[in-house]
């Protein structure tokens, strides 16, 4: 059911250490460097003071030294084990802020990789999954990207210490510093296996995860509070969580298993590598082979010792889980982009200049599709021209904008902009002679005023209130209390206004209408509007796309009228091509869906006004209203 994730990372520890090095010296956080090296050197003092502290005193108590020397060097030890101290906890507090900056660093390269990579890959499942798992691994300073400092400056200290330590025991006994390694490093060599067994099962886990996480959030959805009330899917969505839990448990103590032999092991070994040790250096002191203060500097050194090494070993691994998560991040960072951005040819769109597009020979097919969705489209979309693209649902409308757009590239033939493939253009500069509305809304955590200029600096207030006022918004946002600069997104704000699906839509177009572009694509706009507005838009529609080229996708065949030509699009291709009244005079398909739609609309208009006539004035104007969605259409 489960893919396990055995690809070999991209890169290695030493390049991701690198990376991470470049980071912090690029984004002016030496500092970070600094201290990690400052940190490491203090701990080092500060373990040595620890070592020799006991064993000095006892040697010089030994000795019967006088008095005021005793008490100089006990003082001696405590102020250099003060200031060290000290010293430390200043060079540890200062070092935070300088991690959190690197790491959230990489959150911003991050954000603009999703922001602007090739659409494409945002249905790419693998990018997704790079990208979840990179987001996961920059959370918090806990996790890779701002831990490894942690890390690195751990693993300095402790290979320092080992080799000090080391040299301190072999001095002794060379064999004893081979029964702690031959013991630590059968450890490492144990948790380094459970980590591979813990990266392949990674995917596993996320799965799971990510299944209960969508169950959860289903729940409290808001989008979906209606749906789950009136289908009563609590049920449903209770049982499926549970199905998902339990799963998740059974991986969980299939992993935990594995987990425990693996502690019963280390600690078998913890007592092999102590064991042996202590009691030679106890043997030792019996043969008066050794003073009292040599064996407590040893017996700690030994301690010491073996706590070295299970921290190189445990550093390593920590690294190397670490130095795998790094891998992820940049592997994301680096996904391929499958469109010309910096090294494409730089586009800038000129007031004076006229654009056209051209479509030859156009296929797409979306990948794992068995069929192409376009086939063989031919048209030029000429400057200043006003198009309307119908078809019936899956007909490949919204498919054949987000190819004009530059979201997708076409399977087969070309997207000409004045003669030119956009392939051969930065499509980040391409994307800038569009302006849109989608679909699917997307509303910032901002204000109405930045909604409409997207951006937060800079707007040109008089242009967000014309453009409120052709959208028909304006009134409704000068009568909230903080007019344009009400907050949008109850999620970010809590004195945030919702507006209505049909507020919104206008909201999206008075944004399309805001960003002067040559282009205007209009992908169903009025699809939530009540039929006063929609009217008041088809009114406008001129005015609003004046000195543009645009395409404008509706399913109400009878509001494309006003386009100086209509594409009708059927399995894929163009079916016909022609003005309204063309396409009526043809007789095709056009004439056929214009014929069902328009006999609807008088069927109902006759039946509205036989049972009209049957009602009082009070109860006409109660069904007019409700006619109009919520909204009186006298207003
Ligand atoms: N991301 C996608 N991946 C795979 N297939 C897709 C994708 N998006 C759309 N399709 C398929 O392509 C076909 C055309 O879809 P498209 O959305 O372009 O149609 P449309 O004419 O805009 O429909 P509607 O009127 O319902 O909006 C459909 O059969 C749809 O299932």
């Amino acid at each position: 059911m489960f893919t396990k994730s055995n690809s070999t990372p991209k890169y290695n520890t030493f390049q991701n250490i690198g990376f991470m090095i470049r980071l912090a010296w690029n984004s002016d956080e030496k500092m970070v460097l600094v201290l990690c090296l400052l940190i490491a050197l203090l701990s080092v003092a500060q373990n040595l003071i620890d070592l020799y502290i006991s064993p000095v005193i006892l040697d010089a108590v030994e000795n019967h030294v006088p008095v005021i020397r005793l008490l100089f060097t006990i003082a001696g030890f405590a102020i250099a084990s003060m200031a060290v101290s000290a010293a430390l906890t200043y060079a540890r507090q200062n070092s935070s802020p300088g991690r959190i900056s690197v790491r959230c660093e990489i959150v911003n390269l991050l954000n603009r990789k999703a922001a602007t990579t090739a659409y494409p890959n945002l249905e790419d499942n693998r990018f997704l999954k790079l990208l979840e798992k990179s987001n996961e691994y920059t959370n918090c300073n806990q996790e890779a990207a701002g831990a490894i400092w942690e890390t690195l400056t751990l693993l300095l200290i402790n290979l320092t210490c080992f080799f000090l330590y080391g040299s301190l025991l072999t001095q002794v006994q060379p064999v004893l510093i081979l029964v702690i390694l031959a013991t630590s490093g059968t450890s490492y060599f144990l948790s380094r296996h459970l980590d591979s067994y813990r990266y392949t099962h990674l995917d596993e886990e996320a799965e799971y995860a990510k299944r209960m996480l969508y169950l959860l959030n289903q729940a409290k959805d808001f989008g979906a509070a209606k749906d789950i009330r009136i289908f009563g899917l609590c049920t449903w969505l209770e049982e499926l969580y549970e199905k998902n839990l339990e799963a998740f448990l059974a991986f969980h103590r299939k992993v935990e298993g594995v987990y425990l032999w693996a502690r019963i092991a280390d600690v078998i070994l913890t007592f092999l590598r102590n064991g042996t040790a202590y009691a030679f250096l106890i043997y030792l002191v019996f043969q008066q082979e050794m003073d009292v203060p040599a064996f407590l500097l040893l017996f700690t050194a030994v301690d010491g010792f073996s706590s070295w090494v299970l921290g190189i070993l445990d550093g390593f691994r920590t690294l190397h889980k670490q130095s795998l998560d790094i891998s992820t991040i940049r592997e994301c960072l680096d996904y391929p982009e499958i469109f010309s951005f910096t090294d494409g040819i730089p586009l800038k769109w000129e007031t004076q200049k006229s654009y056209e597009i051209r479509l030859e020979h156009v296929f797409f097919r979306y990948p794992n599709a068995s069929e192409d969705t376009l086939k063989d489209i031919n048209f030029t979309l000429h400057p200043g021209e006003k198009l309307a693209v119908v078809g019936l649902n899956g007909a490949g409308k919204t498919t054949l904008i987000r190819l004009i757009c530059g979201f997708y590239d076409p399977t087969a033939g070309h997207v000409l902009l004045n003669g030119t493939d956009i392939r051969t253009y930065n499509r980040t500069d391409y994307y800038t002679f569009f302006s849109a509305v989608f679909q699917e809304f997307s509303l910032l955590a901002a204000t109405v005023a930045a909604n409409v200029a997207q951006t937060e600096d800079e707007i040109d207030q008089k242009r967000v209130e014309d453009c409120l006022e052709k959208a028909g918004l304006r009134a409704k946002i000068k009568s909230l209390p903080r007019q344009y600069e009400t907050c949008l997104n109850r999620e970010v704000y809590e004195d945030a206004v919702l507006f209505s699906g049909g507020e919104t839509q206008r909201l999206m177009l008075a944004r399309a209408l805001y960003k002067d572009a040559p282009f205007v694509i209009l992908d169903e706009p009025t699809a939530a509007l009540d039929p006063i507005a929609e009217a008041d838009i088809y009114g406008k529609y001129n005015e609003m796309t004046q000195g543009k080229s645009s395409i404008f996708i509706s399913h109400r065949l009878a509001s494309t009228r006003f386009c100086d030509r209509i594409l009708m699009l059927g399995d894929g291709k163009i079916l016909e091509e022609g003005t309204h009244e063309e396409l009526l005079n043809l007789g095709g398909k056009y004439a056929q869906l214009y014929e069902i739609q328009s006999k609807y609309y008088r069927e109902k208009t006759e039946m509205n006004h036989t049972d009209m006539s049957k009602f009082t004035d009070r109860e006409q104007t109660k069904f007019v209203y409700r006619k109009g969605e919520g909204r009186n259409v006298s207003e």
